[in-house]
Parts: C-alpha cells; sequence; structure tokens
C-alpha cells in the first residue's frame, strides 16, 4: 500500500515559497513566491531582495528613516515580481502563484498582466494597507482567485 503522508500539492507549492523567502536578507519581512502551472508543474521562485547589481551589503534595509532614500522601500524587489521575472518560459496563462505574502498593488498589477489566474497566500498581514486593498481590488475585476493556504499541520525538518 502506499503510504499516505506524502506532501499534498499545496503543502508542497508552499513549502518552495517558504523556503525560498530563506533566500531574502530583509530583517522584518522575508518573502518567497512560487509559481506553478495549471498542470502542476513548477514555472518558477522569488523572494524579496535587492535587484541585481545592488550590493545587498551597501543598500538600507531599514524600515523607517528620517530620509526616505535611506529605508528599503525604493530599492527592494518583491518577491512575486522576481518570480514572474525569473521566468524563462512563454506562457504564464492559467498559473497560480503560492506566496507568504499576499501580493501588493504593484505586484498584482504585474501577476494579472502575465495571466495568473489565482493567488494562494499564507499571511495577509498588510490587509489594511491601501496597497493590499487596492491589489484585493483589482485581482477582483481581473478574475483573478485569491485564496488563503490551509495549514497542513505538517513539519519537515530539513538539516542542510
Ligand atoms: O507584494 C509584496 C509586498 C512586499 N514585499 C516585500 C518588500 C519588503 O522587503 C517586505 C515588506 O517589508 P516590511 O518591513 O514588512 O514593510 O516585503 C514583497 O516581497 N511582496
Ligand atoms: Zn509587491
Amino acid at each position: 500500500m502506499k503510504k499516505s503522508d506524502y506532501l499534498k500539492w499545496d503543502a508542497y507549492f508552499m513549502g518552495i515559497a517558504l523556503l525560498s523567502a530563506e533566500r531574502s536578507k530583509d530583517p522584518h519581512t522575508s518573502v518567497g513566491a512560487c509559481i506553478v502551472s495549471e498542470d502542476n508543474k513548477i514555472l518558477s521562485v522569488g523572494y524579496n531582495g535587492m535587484p541585481r547589481g545592488c550590493s545587498d551589503d551597501e543598500y538600507p534595509w531599514d524600515r523607517n528613516s528620517e530620509n526616505e532614500l535611506d529605508a528599503k522601500y525604493l530599492y527592494v524587489c518583491h518577491a512575486e515580481l522576481n518570480a514572474l521575472l525569473n521566468y524563462t518560459g512563454t506562457n504564464m496563462t492559467h498559473a497560480k502563484i503560492y506566496t507568504t505574502l499576499f501580493p501588493c498593488n504593484e505586484c498584482t498589477k504585474a501577476l494579472i498582466q502575465a495571466g495568473i489566474s489565482e493567488v494562494i497566500y499564507l499571511c495577509d498581514k498588510y490587509a489594511e494597507t491601501p496597497s493590499v486593498i487596492a491589489a484585493k481590488r483589482m485581482m477582483k475585476s481581473a478574475g483573478v482567485r485569491y485564496t488563503p493556504y490551509h495549514p497542513a499541520n505538517k513539519k519537515i525538518q530539513l538539516d542542510l
């Protein structure tokens, strides 16, 4: 008889998003994303980080700074956008994205334009912000479903 405690698709893909988030250098919020085709093939992954050529050590990771130029927000490339940009194929129509944080309005615009049809998210801690409210509005208009991830109550320990 086959084993029954194998990793189900949703947990597998959210697990990959969580593992990708571990690559982030953001000390406050690490985000990971995994884009999956409708037939459950992984198309791309991403995490939030500084753009290529912009050193993690030189650019700021602060949240609040008197000068906007000394905070991370103007520079950091979001996980969902990185996942889109890391895709080397040609067709994302009907693909899903698993993300550890609900996408902001800017990522949402790009996800919609790329043809993503569903967003599965782990955390929605910025739900009350205009960015996420606008993101949900656009997703509704564009027919992009957004679904909270239902925890599988499965613990995986990786000894790396
Ligand atoms: O759609 C999103 C929204 C945010 N992020 C990243 C951008 C930042 O690195 C963090 C948010 O930092 P806070 O300190 O929690 O404000 O999350 C993202 O990747 N995708
Ligand atoms: Zn974003």
